[in-house]
């Protein structure tokens, strides 16, 4: 347990010295992935994405190590008791979960390092001293969200639904004041996208000076 503060206080020093992270939270369909694979394609090196474990199945096209580590409930069980995680949750009846690991290989690099969690995560991150930039995104409606999930084709009836009941709790919670730094509405996802870029304009600039020079 003694080495797991260590490496989460490691984690966290480094994040009060290089760039902020970023956290980008929301309900599942709101088009998380969507802007910040933009933000990566866009900033080239810039930006490092947190590899987040779960026990959920791969989806087609999904890479083991890259979208998400691949785990067995019995592997994400050990890995929490052994404090690999900075936080973990389950979401409609898988677990995730950030290790420290996944967040040191992106500070290494000093690159921006970019969460894409849940709810439950944004409660644990804002118990640990990494200080990173909370954005919610949201759909335009619940209507649409269910339109755009059931469009991705990625989901069962019952996932679904449960990320559907989730989305509604979890709109409702991101209201709470101070919970987030920014909220942006995914409608058109270039106006989203160039939102996002705004509220992560000195970010980007301090890390490309950093970079140049
Ligand atoms: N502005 C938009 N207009 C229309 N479709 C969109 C928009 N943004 C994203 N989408 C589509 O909506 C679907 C959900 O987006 P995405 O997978 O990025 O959501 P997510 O928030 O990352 O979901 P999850 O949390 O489940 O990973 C995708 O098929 C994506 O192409
Ligand atoms: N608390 C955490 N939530 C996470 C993590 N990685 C992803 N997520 C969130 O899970 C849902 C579902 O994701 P999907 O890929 O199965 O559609 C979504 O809201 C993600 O933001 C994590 O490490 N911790």
């Amino acid at each position: 347990m003694i080495s797991s503060w260590r490496q989460i206080f490691r984690v966290t020093a480094a994040a009060m010295t290089g760039p902020r992270p970023v956290v980008l939270s929301g309900p599942s369909g709101a088009g998380k992935s969507t802007l910040l694979k933009m933000l990566m394609r866009e900033f080239e090196g810039l930006f490092g994405f947190s590899v987040s474990h779960t026990t959920r199945k791969p989806r087609p096209g999904e890479v083991d190590g890259k979208d998400y580590h691949f785990v067995t409930l019995e592997d994400m069980k050990r890995g929490v008791e052994r404090g690999d995680f900075i936080e973990h949750a389950v979401f409609s009846g898988n677990m995730y979960g950030t290790s420290t690991a996944a967040v040191q290989a992106v500070q290494a690099n000093n690159q921006i390092c970019i969460l894409d969690i849940d709810m439950q995560g944004v409660k644990s991150i804002k118990k640990t001293r990494l200080n990173p930039i909370y954005i919610s995104i949201h759909p335009p409606s619940v209507q649409i969200l269910e339109q755009r999930l059931r469009d991705r084709n990625t989901e069962s009836e019952e996932s679904l639904q449960k990320r559907l009941n989730a989305a509604i709790e979890d709109l409702e919670i991101s209201k709470e004041p101070g919970l987030f730094d920014a909220v942006i509405v995914n409608d058109d996802l270039e106006e989203a996208y160039n939102k996002l870029k705004g509220i992560l304009a000195k970010e980007i600039k301090q890390v490309q000076s950093g970079k140049n020079s």
